[in-house]
């Protein structure tokens, strides 16, 4: 019984990852982008650390963008209605998609730029 709940989950965020495929064109962008940085990291050469590092980075950067389009969702569910509330949240959203997109390339230079150079 417990195993069949844990599988619909599973199937219900199979299913919200195929609906930001679908609909979210930011996330098409991030797995350009993964694939980018996956494709450089191959041809540079990454220690285990390094890629460690990389595929977290590239895991949230998805999944925060992903939590991003649900909490705009939200918003756009609880008004239709110009609201300060509504505008916070969802810029202090995308306010934390910027956070993590500039500390990720930060990172990324950092680990890319010294093996080019
Ligand atoms: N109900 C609302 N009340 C007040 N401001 C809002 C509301 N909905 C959106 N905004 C603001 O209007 C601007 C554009 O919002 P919009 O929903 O188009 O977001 P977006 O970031 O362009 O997202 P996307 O294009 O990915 O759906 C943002 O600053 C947002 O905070």
């Amino acid at each position: 019984m417990k195993a069949r709940r844990f599988f619909r989950s599973f199937l219900f965020a199979a299913e919200g990852i195929r609906t930001a495929l679908k609909h979210e064109q930011n996330i098409r962008f991030h797995i350009l982008a993964a694939v980018v940085v996956v494709a450089a990291g191959l041809l540079t050469g990454l220690s285990l650390l390094e890629w460690l590092v990389v595929i977290g980075l590239i895991g949230g950067m998805m999944a925060l963008e992903m939590v991003n389009s649900a909490i705009e969702r939200v918003v756009d569910l609880a008004t239709s209605e110009l609201h300060p509330l509504a505008k916070q949240a969802k810029d202090m959203a995308a306010g934390a998609v910027l956070v993590f997109a500039v500390a990720s390339a930060i990172i990324g230079l950092l680990i890319f730029l010294p093996k080019w150079f």
